[in-house]
């Protein structure tokens, strides 16, 4: 069954606590919660006050996507805040492997990124150690962006690899999800759609839902 994993960076940061209440209802899997540090990428987005403070009001599964250079820097203090699961970028660090026992070593599940440049090959080393691989399918730093289209390769090459050897990790798919590349993207192998602009447009969240979940 397909998840679906809102990304906060679309709702409405005024009504925080009421957003996160039309997630629950709406029965979505995942709140996405992208972290953006104004260095890896171009933009500032939230951190972990507002997780703690989520945390204190939802069991729901916080995913976080941390677009953060040298993760090892945080990985503590978001696990202590509240996430579910880390997910960090192979660009951002040197140690991506040291970096993924870090997370494990919290108690907390480990998700590895790569931005639309970055080939396949660079998560090959780290799939049999993590619990989720997500794709981007935009440059990361901003949502309402265009899908790019060369992620499909990579979740199809993703798929594969994890029936063939046996593994457990998530297919993950980040940036420009909507209606249309949803479909493709479920074709591909993808398992959790993130979806931000596309998922807060409508006044009922149950509508994005089933229909990001294929139904
Ligand atoms: O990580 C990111 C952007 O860097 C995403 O999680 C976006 O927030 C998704 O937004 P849409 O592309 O769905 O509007
Ligand atoms: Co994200």
């Amino acid at each position: 069954m397909m998840k679906v994993a809102p990304s906060l960076l679309s709702c409405n940061f005024l009504n925080l606590q009421q957003e996160i209440k039309r997630l629950e209802e709406a029965g979505v899997d995942y709140i996405h919660f992208d972290v953006m540090d104004g260095n890896f990428v171009p933009n500032i987005s939230f951190a972990f006050p507002i997780l703690n403070q989520i945390r204190q009001v939802t069991d729901l599964t916080i995913d976080t996507h941390l677009m953060v250079q040298d993760p090892e820097r945080y990985i503590q203090t978001f696990a202590e805040a509240g996430s579910d699961i880390i997910t960090i970028h192979v660009e951002a660090t040197n140690h991506i492997h040291r970096a993924v026992q870090m997370i494990h070593a919290t108690g907390k599940k480990a998700g590895v990124t790569l931005n639309p440049g970055t080939p396949i090959d660079s998560v090959v080393p780290l799939l049999k150690d993590v619990d989720l691989v997500l794709v981007m399918t935009v440059n990361p730093g901003f949502g309402g962006q265009q899908f790019i289209e060369n992620g499909i390769e990579k979740i199809k090459f993703l798929k594969d690899y994890k029936e063939k050897h046996h593994l457990n990790y998530e297919i993950e798919v980040d940036g420009g999800v909507n209606k249309d590349t949803a479909k493709t993207c479920i074709e591909a192998g993808a398992e959790v759609l993130v979806a931000g602009s596309y998922f807060f447009k409508h006044k009922d969240l149950s509508i994005p839902t089933s229909v990001l979940r294929g139904e």
